[in-house]
């Protein structure tokens, strides 16, 4: 059986940083992992690239040869991704060993874990391929401190939860530029009525039941809990 990481988050929230972080320490230990760029719009790379979805398709010839936009075009090279995951996928894939360690690096469109099915369908052709698959997910730190922020945070990543059924680890980043830490650790493992008073507070009356209920589905998906990292430092 192979092992993989799915990295996902919001466009700019660490996700590459992550994956050269995680490759350096990985090195440092002795062990190994592959990473592969499953961004078609990437360009620069600061890990070894053990696969890249560019030698399929790339952003830069679909927007030109398609005249679709940045957005059009990502969902466009995603979806002819997915029509050849049975040839173009297998193929790289038959070139790793049954215990070796993926770590894929998505594209950041929140779309791809919303509604747009092919990450859903990616992670499914992985399972058949009998690897071990868990997602990450990047949320910027600097987006959890305050409690609107927070159940913003909380509802993408558990929209990714419900979209993509994986064994789910969420990951607060850019640690480093947060000024002052208690912002952040009030959140890290909130007390669901605190949460409700603070939310209360914030917002007009007539969303007192939503907010209520907002909590409640927060606190039943327990899964909804931060990790600060401090990718910065674990580089150094
Ligand atoms: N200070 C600080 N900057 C970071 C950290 N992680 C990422 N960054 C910076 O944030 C920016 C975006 O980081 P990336 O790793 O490219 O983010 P991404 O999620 O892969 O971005 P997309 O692929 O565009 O969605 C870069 O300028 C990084 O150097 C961190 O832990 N601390």
């Amino acid at each position: 059986m192979g092992y993989a990481q799915l990295v996902i988050g919001p466009a700019g929230s660490g996700k590459s940083t992550y994956c050269s972080s995680l490759y350096q320490h990985c090195e440092t230990l002795g062990r190994s992992i592959h990473i592969v760029n499953l961004d078609p719009a990437a360009e620069n790379f600061d890990y070894p690239v053990a696969m890249d979805i560019r030698e399929l398709i790339s952003l830069d010839d679909v927007m030109e040869e398609l005249g679709l936009g940045p957005n059009g075009g990502l969902i466009y090279c995603m979806e002819h991704l997915e029509e050849n995951l049975d040839d173009w996928l297998t193929e790289e894939l038959d070139n790793y060993l049954d215990d070796d360690y993926l770590v894929f690096d998505c594209p950041g469109q929140i779309e791809l874990f919303s509604h747009v099915p092919v990450l859903r369908n990616f992670v499914e052709h992985l399972k058949h391929k009998n690897f071990n698959v868990c997602a990450v997910y990047l949320l910027d730190s600097q987006f959890i401190t305050d409690v609107t922020k927070y159940i913003s945070g909380c509802m993408a990543s558990l929209s990714a939860i419900v979209q993509l059924e994986l064994p789910h680890v969420n990951i607060l980043s850019k640690m480093d530029l947060v000024t002052n830490k208690r912002d952040v650790e009030n959140y890290l493992d909130p007390e669901p009525q605190h949460l409700l008073s603070e939310l209360n507070e914030r917002m007009a009356p007539q969303f007192k039941k939503l907010n209520k209920s907002l909590i409640e589905l927060v606190d039943e998906y327990s899964m909804v809990s931060f990790i600060p990292l401090d990718l910065r430092k674990e580089r150094r």
